[in-house]
């Protein structure tokens, strides 16, 4: 697991463009948007609905290509899927056919490549699957299904973790147990990890930065560091400071979402909060 130098961003966007091409016209979704990550970070990115976020994700991961501008991994141009970069989705995504050890295995297969089973069995073990090696995802929950998915993508040994919205459809207790998985996960391994989410408690909670983009076309809009030291406790969530916070990162995304109109209505820009 490589980190960048001091100066190099792990990650490095820089003005990621990406028009989709339709029948029914093109779609500009992301407009010269800009963003850093550091090595070691957990970065959230939040924003309006289809502004752009998961196509940055994508993009970051070399899944989309960009229509211009530049995706840097340790300074390096990527222009396809990395092995150093994983990705988690909303869905675990796991064979049915296959038990979870067949699952977490699959991508050496497709690699031709051997695991490392010591850090396979300590991923699993860390992530409290010890037992289930023999289940199909059938058997599994939600909450398991994705922990598997997480091993999975560790497995390779990524020096960054996508996670693109990974426990959205988890109910909220599975959700605060996952959030505390991926923050023991990063204590472990200092992963960079860069998250999409709708839920401002859960960046807040987890990450170092949280990215606000604005409405589509998505461009950085805002960014928030997050002053609280790890391994973080639910406790913080109840302080003022988050409330504060929170409140803050709902009032730019609901000031994004009204822009555009404003905009069309020929009004103003809306007056925008800041920490
Ligand atoms: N493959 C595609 N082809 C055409 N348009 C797309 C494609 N993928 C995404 N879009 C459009 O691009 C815009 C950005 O989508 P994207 O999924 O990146 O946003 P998002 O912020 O992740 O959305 P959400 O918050 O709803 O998950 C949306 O208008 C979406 O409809």
């Amino acid at each position: 697991m490589n980190a960048g130098s001091a100066k190099t961003p792990k990650l490095g966007v820089q003005a990621a463009t990406k028009i989709y091409h339709m029948a029914s016209g093109d779609l500009l979704a992301l407009d010269r948007c800009s963003l850093d990550v550091h090595a070691n970070e957990i970065v959230s990115i939040v924003g309006p609905s289809g502004c752009g976020k998961t196509t940055l994700l994508w993009s970051m991961s070399g899944l989309h290509r960009l229509s211009s501008g530049t995706i840097r991994l340790d300074g390096r141009e990527i222009t396809g899927p990395h092995p150093d970069i994983g990705i988690v989705f909303q869905e675990a995504n796991l064979l049915p056919w296959r038990n979870l050890d067949a699952n977490i295995h699959f991508p050496f297969e497709i690699k031709g490549e051997k695991p490392d089973r010591a850090w396979i069995a300590h991923l699993v073990n860390r992530v409290g699957l010890d037992g289930f090696g023999g289940k199909f995802p059938r058997e599994l929950s939600g909450g398991m299904q994705q922990r598997a998915a997480i091993v999975r993508a560790l497995a390779l040994k990524p020096s960054v973790l996508l996670m693109d919205e990974p426990f959205g459809a988890l109910d909220s207790f599975t959700r605060e147990e996952m959030n505390r998985l991926v923050e023991e996960i990063w204590l472990d391994t200092k992963t960079t990890i860069v998250f999409i989410t709708h839920s401002i408690e859960e960046a807040i909670f987890l990450s170092d930065r949280v990215v606000v983009l604005s409405a589509r076309p998505g461009r950085v809009a805002q960014e928030y560091r997050v002053p609280f030291a790890r391994p973080r406790s639910l406790e913080i969530m109840a302080t003022k400071e988050v409330f504060d916070l929170t409140n803050t990162i709902k009032m730019d995304i609901v000031g994004e979402r009204v822009r555009p109109k404003a905009r069309e209505r020929g009004t103003a820009e809306i007056v925008r909060i800041r920490p």
